[in-house]
């Protein structure tokens, strides 16, 4: 079956079509005089579509801000974030919100399941809540990518921590969203249980046509993606394509070793 998803991810030559989104001189500032900090300084960055991203950089170098003013949770103080082709910065809060729930899709470090529902529900409930109805055959073709199909009417009790987690992803890929936004997705599990959930993301980008960005501090999770954005003091100061975790480690020693000598 080819889905539209897949479609755009193989037919885009790059260009406006192949970006689900983009910042462009954006700027985030907290606070004001002296006690203003810069979490994000004239950052531009173009978020593929039908490619799994990864962000790192070191605590406090604004992985958490640039995720979300790009998902529409946090307003910029200036500069442009466009999702596909809607300008969502000065967007008004109705509006926002609408576009959240119809086209992104979030999993979180803490999984957020509703604990009297079960699996299938928990997997259904945004959907249920916007009054739309899941396609079944894209629900089943999601349930098997997250290798979930014999835990369906567990409670999230009945379930490991990995498992748990695969619900959340299954929950945000259900509604097909444009893009899913994960802010360290496997940071409560084991590494087992991370590697697991990890490799379910990776599938839905390859077989499902996914676009995923993701917050990370582990450079193994930063190796699942296509690429990495690196971050310092609120810029993007490097990237890298086809990461290896030793290949990121490395990376990420060289901007703790620049950082104490400058
Ligand atoms: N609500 C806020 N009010 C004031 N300052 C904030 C706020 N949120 C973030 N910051 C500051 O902005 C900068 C970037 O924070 P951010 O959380 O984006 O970093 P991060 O790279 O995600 O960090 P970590 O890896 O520790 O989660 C930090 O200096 C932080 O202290």
């Amino acid at each position: 079956m080819t889905t539209a998803m897949t479609e755009t991810r193989h037919g885009g030559t790059g260009g406006h079509e192949a970006v689900a989104a983009r910042a462009r001189k954006v700027v985030k500032a907290y606070g004001a005089g002296e006690t203003r900090v810069v979490a994000l300084d004239e950052v531009d960055v173009d978020i593929r579509r039908g490619q799994f991203t990864a962000i790192m950089g070191p605590s406090g170098s604004g992985k958490s801000t640039l995720m979300h003013c790009l998902a529409g949770l946090d307003t910029v103080t200036s500069g442009q974030i466009h999702l596909d082709d809607v300008e969502i910065t000065g967007l008004k809060d109705k509006k926002l919100t609408q576009l959240r729930r119809d086209r992104i899709g979030f999993i979180f470090q803490a999984f957020n399941l509703l604990p009297t529902l079960n699996a299938l529900e928990n997997i259904t409930l945004p959907m249920d809540i916007a009054g739309r109805k899941p396609d079944a055959q894209w629900l089943n073709r999601v349930v098997e990518t997250v290798g979930l199909a014999g835990r369906l009417k567990h409670r999230p009790t009945e379930l490991s921590g990995g498992q748990q987690q695969r619900v959340a992803v299954a929950r945000a890929l259900a509604a097909r969203p444009q893009i899913i936004f994960g802010d360290e997705p496997t940071g409560n599990l084991d590494s087992r249980a991370g590697a697991e959930v990890l490799g379910f993301l990776r599938r839905s980008v390859d077989e499902l046509g996914q676009t995923i960005v993701m917050v990370t501090h582990d450079p193994v999770a930063a190796s699942y993606a296509d690429r990495v954005i690196f971050l310092a003091d609120g810029r993007i100061v490097d990237e890298m394509y086809g990461p290896t975790a030793d290949g990121v480690l490395d990376r990420m020693k060289d901007f703790d070793a620049r950082g104490r000598t400058s």
